[in-house]
């Protein structure tokens, strides 16, 4: 079990870490616009692994993006912490980003030039400041219980997959950051892999109090998280507390099920108008 020994500031205890209210995110005007996003409001409590799930073009990539400030609703508010972010500069919003959000993506987005421990100490680098002595323990701390120690020299290209994926879950880590982003995490990785990565993330919520928030397309992966909220068609539909693999797994084929439904009704009015416009 890690210890944190680097001084904190968490978010008031019992306040969200994040949190989206009434956002609705627009692509494109008129007729063709896509609303990625229909009047969402979500907080984020904090020292848990929430998963977010929902069908293919459901909107989960574009609120992780609202909620990281890596993209702007159309309308409606967002907040990392206590600072809303939708009225924020982009220098603001950068500083907020590199200080208080940590990152994990599918392809594990490590510089390749780097050896391990450059990759993550990277966002310290970024945000021009030397790690102090007790960030360093930290570090420390942390890549030895993500089994990094011996592989500290390496560069990414000579890691296997799951190990590229702990360096990034380090370098997320690295600051202690009020929000964990994971954009399906395990997506590039087999089953073993992944179910270690997912446990280390499940772990860092545990027992680092460490707030993730990770989109998934899979049940196993989403069943690490204490909560599952279920998006489809760009809206909540659903929630689901400390779920089994099977309860998500049926939620997610009734929400597949409906959405492929919804596309048929939507082809079917097309080649109806079409058709209806010929015989005109
Ligand atoms: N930049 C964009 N321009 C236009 N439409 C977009 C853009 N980004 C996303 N969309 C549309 O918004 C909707 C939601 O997309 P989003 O990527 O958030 O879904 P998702 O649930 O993450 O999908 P997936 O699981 O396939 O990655 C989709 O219909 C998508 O085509």
């Amino acid at each position: 079990m890690i210890t944190a020994t680097t001084p904190h500031t968490p978010a008031a205890p019992n306040e969200p870490v994040a949190r989206v209210e009434r956002v609705t995110k627009r692509y494109g005007e008129g007729p063709g616009a896509v609303v990625a996003l229909d009047d969402v409001s979500l907080a984020i409590a904090p020292g848990r692994l929430t998963a977010v799930m929902g069908p293919s073009g459901s909107g989960k990539s574009t609120l992780m993006h609202v909620m990281a400030g890596l993209d702007t609703p159309t309308s409606g508010r967002a907040w990392i912490g206590g600072t809303e972010i939708t009225t924020l500069g982009d220098e603001d919003l950068t500083a907020i980003r590199r200080r208080q959000v940590g990152f994990v993506f599918q392809a594990f987005n490590l510089v390749p030039t780097m050896d391990v421990l450059g990759n993550v100490y990277l966002p310290f680098e970024l945000d021009d400041h030397m790690a102090t002595d007790q960030q360093r323990a930290w570090v420390h701390q942390l890549v030895d219980r993500l089994g990094l120690a011996d592989r500290l020299a390496h560069r990414p290209g000579e890691l296997s997959g799951g190990q590229q994926q702990r360096v990034a879950i380090a370098r997320a880590l690295a600051t202690r950051p009020d929000l964990v982003l994971a954009d399906e995490p395990t997506g590039n990785l087999d089953s073993r892999s992944g179910a270690e990565v997912l446990a280390l993330l499940a772990d860092a919520a545990d027992t680092l109090g460490q707030s993730i928030v990770m989109v998934t397309h899979d049940a196993a992966a989403a069943a690490h998280a204490s909560r599952v909220v279920f998006i489809a068609d760009g809206r909540l539909v659903h929630e689901l507390a400390t779920p089994t693999r099977a309860e998500i797994a049926e939620v997610m084929l009734h929400l597949e099920e409906s959405a492929a439904a919804r596309a048929a009704h939507r082809a079917a009015g097309r080649h109806g108008r079409l058709g209806r416009e010929r015989v005109a």
